[in-house]
């Protein structure tokens, strides 16, 4: 009991709930159709058992939760982390019912992960793991029911395993996966697609306020396929990151770091730490650096009402899921922070994500220039919806972004006749 008040940080799912319930208020919902929004279509839960490489057995659970699926197949990514626990991942899960909605998608919501440390298994045991934990729920995923994709600690080799076990079982079928290698089908552009969408979102913020991004301060936790590309794309386009950090630490240089460099760096030594371009900093410390644009782009409930009353940024830009805790959302509006919310500002992920399954059943490949092109224009649809939203319901980028989710799957849940 003393632990809970204690915890700085919310459970993720009744933090986003706490946001949907707002946004369904603001909309008006009945409490019957808020009720089939709210809960989940189905929820697995697995044993994978791994037969390690030195011959021992080690059982990991793995999740699939299945959150709505009104406007078309679920849709969401794998995470493989220690961290990975049913409340998160049931969290995630309805996140990307309204992230998919927002973006105009023809998708529902979904998400995975299994508890473990991607870090301490071998290539053969992560392959050996992912083909289990397709064993287990490829009769309930498929190209029109629910199509995974990479997320935290799992990549395009992860969705070659799923892809490969998948079709033992169902015949070859690469739209089962998207994020998979270009080789079986993956999109040009998916991999720097989350950054890239963070790139756009934020120019269409920016431009919004009369600003761009030449000559902000950017700082950025997590380097990993979000935060990496994300700044990599923010230096190319003028922006000064000033700050980044990862699990093996944190780095600043207040004249702008060189990304290019620090992305060999990464490659060569799997980690920021150690970075001869920057001085080395207390990871702890890089949300609350000196910058005006912070991008949180690893785990969720970072920013919190611990550390919010800190943030010197003028702006957040969500590009993890779920990073800001609803206390801070309250603690961060009232110095005036604007926070550009996870379902729009990630949502470049899952677009392009879409883009590729559309290749995949047309069986034509689009090149990098329309996958980009495509995309922008999502985007800054996107932000138009947003605040269009802002405006009709007088309220912040978050609720405008969620009143838009839940609006749109309302009307696609209603037009089915399925509100209980
Ligand atoms: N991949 C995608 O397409 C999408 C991802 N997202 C979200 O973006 C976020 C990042 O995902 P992604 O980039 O794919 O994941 P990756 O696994 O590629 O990278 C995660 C990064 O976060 C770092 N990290 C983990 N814990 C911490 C910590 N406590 N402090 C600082 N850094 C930390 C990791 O460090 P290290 O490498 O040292 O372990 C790594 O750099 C997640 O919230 C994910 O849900 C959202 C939309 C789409
Ligand atoms: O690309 C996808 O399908 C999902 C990406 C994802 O997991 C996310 O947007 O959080």
């Amino acid at each position: 009991m003393v632990r809970l008040f204690c915890q700085t940080k919310m459970n993720a799912l009744a933090a986003t709930n706490r946001n949907f319930k707002l946004a369904s208020r603001l909309l008006g919902l009945d409490s019957k159709l808020e009720k089939s929004l709210l809960i989940p279509f189905r929820e697995i839960k697995v044993e994978c058992t791994l037969p390690k490489d030195d011959g021992t057995l080690v059982s990991y659970v793995g999740f699939r939760i299945q959150h709505d699926n009104a406007r078309g197949p679920m849709k969401g990514g794998i995470r493989y982390h220690p961290e990975v626990d049913p409340d998160e991942v049931n969290a995630l899960a309805q996140l990307m019912t309204w992230k998919t909605a927002v973006a105009n998608i023809p998708y529902g919501g979904a998400k995975g992960g299994i508890g473990c440390n991607p870090g301490e298994l071998s290539i053969s045991e992560l392959e050996r793991l992912t083909r289990v934990f397709t064993q287990k729920i490829h009769d309930l995923i498929g190209i029109h029911t629910d199509v995974p994709a990479p997320d935290m600690g799992t990549d395009p080799q992860t969705m070659a395993w799923i892809l490969d076990e998948y079709s033992k079982f169902h015949g070859y079928s690469p739209a089962v996966v998207t994020g998979k290698p270009i080789d079986l089908g993956g999109s040009l552009g998916r991999d720097a697609a989350t950054g890239r969408g963070v790139l756009f979102a934020t120019e269409a913020l920016l431009n919004d306020q009369g600003k761009s991004i030449a000559g902000q301060r950017f700082v950025i936790q997590g380097f990993g396929n979000v935060g990496s590309w994300a700044a990599q794309l923010i230096h190319e386009a003028g922006g000064k990151v000033v700050a980044v950090s990862d699990v093996s630490g944190a780095i600043k240089d207040k004249n702008g770091i060189d990304i290019p460099s620090l992305i060999k760096h990464v490659k060569e030594h799997k980690g920021v730490k150690g970075f001869s371009g920057a001085n080395a900093i207390e990871g702890s410390s890089i949300l609350v650096e000196d910058c005006d644009i912070l991008i949180p782009a690893a785990l969720g409930g970072v920013i919190n009402r611990e550390n919010a009353k800190d943030i010197k940024a003028k702006y957040i830009i969500e590009a993890a899921n779920h990073p800001t805790d609803p206390e801070a959302d309250e603690i961060l509006s009232k110095k005036g922070v604007i926070i550009l919310p996870d379902i729009f500002a990630n949502s470049g992920g899952v677009t392009v994500s879409y883009f590729e399954w559309v290749q995949n059943i047309q069986g034509f490949m689009w090149d990098e220039e329309k996958v980009n092109a495509e995309l922008k224009k999502y985007i800054q649809q996107g932000f138009k919806d947003v605040k269009e939203m802002c405006k009709t319901h007088n309220c912040d980028l978050r609720m405008g972004a969620f009143t838009l989710g839940l609006n749109r799957v309302a009307r696609a849940t209603v037009l089915r006749g399925w509100e209980a």
